[in-house]
This record gives C-alpha cells, sequence and structure tokens, in this order.
C-alpha cells in the first residue's frame, strides 16, 4: 500500500508520516508531481495554515489539475484533513474570498467569534454517521475527535456529511464517492483518528 501525501508546503506532515506507520503503512511519499501522485494507491491532502496561501500555492504548482485527473477523473481515494478538507469545497472567506477544489458543495466561512471562542480547538463530539466507510466499526456515538480550526464548512447538499456542533451543526467530515474529508485531525485524536484512517487505508 503506497500513501502520498501531497506537498504544497503546508500540512503537518510529520505527524501524518508517523501516524501513519504507527498503523502499519510503511510506504509513505511526500510528493507534488503527477508521476509520484499517480503511482499511489490512495492520496491524502494535509493542511495546516490559512486556504488563501494553500490554493495559490496549489495552483502555482498545477496539483489541481493533476488532483483533477488523477482524483476526480480516474477515482482514485483522496482524505483531505482540516484545511485540506476545506480545500476540496468551493470556496472559503478566509484572506478574501477564493475558490476551492470545487470537489464537494460545501462553502468555508469564519466562526462568529461573538457567538463562540475562536479558533474551536480541542476534542468535540462528531455525530457520526455509520454508512460512512470511515466510520465502520465505530460504536460508540458520538464520537470524540481533536480539532483546531477557525473556519468550518457547511453545506446545503447530500455530501454524505457528518456535523459537529459549535455555534450551529458545521461539516466534521464527509465521503463524497472516492473523496472524503475530516474537518478535525485524525492524527492528533488518538483511538478514533487511528480506527479512521485504518478504515481509509483498507476500505476505499
Ligand atoms: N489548523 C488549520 O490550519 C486551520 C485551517 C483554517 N486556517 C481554519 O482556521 O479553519
Amino acid at each position: 500500500m503506497k500513501i502520498a501525501i501531497v506537498d504544497y508546503g503546508m500540512g503537518n506532515i510529520r505527524s501524518i508520516v508517523s501516524t501513519l506507520k504507527y498503523i502499519g503503512v510503511e510506504d509513505v511519499v511526500l510528493s507534488s508531481d503527477f508521476d509520484t501522485l499517480n503511482c499511489a494507491d490512495k492520496i491524502i491532502l494535509p493542511g495546516v495554515g490559512s486556504f488563501g496561501k494553500a490554493i495559490t500555492q496549489i495552483r502555482e504548482k498545477n496539483i489541481d489539475k493533476y488532483l483533477n485527473e488523477i482524483v476526480v477523473d480516474n477515482k482514485k481515494p483522496l482524505l483531505g484533513i482540516c484545511l485540506g478538507m476545506q480545500l476540496l469545497g468551493m470556496s472559503s472567506t478566509e484572506d478574501g474570498n477564493n475558490d476551492g477544489l470545487g470537489y464537494v458543495d460545501g462553502r468555508v466561512e469564519k466562526f462568529d467569534n461573538s457567538l463562540v471562542k475562536v479558533p474551536h480547538v480541542g476534542f468535540n463530539q462528531v455525530k457520526i454517521n455509520n454508512s460512512l466507510k470511515m466510520f465502520e466499526g465505530f460504536t460508540e456515538e458520538p464520537a470524540d475527535f481533536y480539532f483546531t480550526h477557525s473556519y468550518r464548512m457547511t453545506s446545503n447538499a447530500d455530501i454524505n456529511q457528518c456535523y459537529c456542533n459549535y455555534q450551529d451543526d458545521f461539516v466534521a467530515s464527509f465521503e463524497f464517492g472516492n473523496i472524503a474529508g475530516a474537518q478535525f485531525h485524525p492524527e492528533l485524536s488518538q483511538t478514533n483518528g487511528l480506527r479512521l484512517l485504518k478504515n481509509f487505508i483498507d476500505k476505499f
């Protein structure tokens, strides 16, 4: 099993790599080139930092074009984590208005800091949906995962999403065909995170 982590210069790579190795995935590469991404069995799009900078760097490296072919056209499984999930949506208001990769009908906006403490940091409950492959084998409902973000995705569409409630229900994760997203950090979410990542490795 070869996992490629998209390298656009803004990801918490080290913790993802060590977590993948902990669950038995030895062949993990960090790459921004088409051939390496295309040869991997699955792709992870990480992300820590600002949406505007991230999408700019992705476009400058033509990674958006590569992922359109590899993931959208050829259906290679991809998991977007935190900012990586947000980038899969239509847009974000972080750093002005920026279009995302447009893979799912979700829009990203900032929490209202007059209503809740921003950023949303720490473990919080995800109302899981066992129809999602990522949550196969999860018996406890809801399940706790670790979040650290100031923006969140909402969607009026059915993108097979699960919710977390903070200010309101926001998209904590989704599974849209071969494309999955997690606003939380599975690599920082202890046994629930390990189980979710193992499901991505084994069931997608
Ligand atoms: N941890 C992050 O990088 C968060 C992603 C994004 N900047 C947000 O605040 O939601």
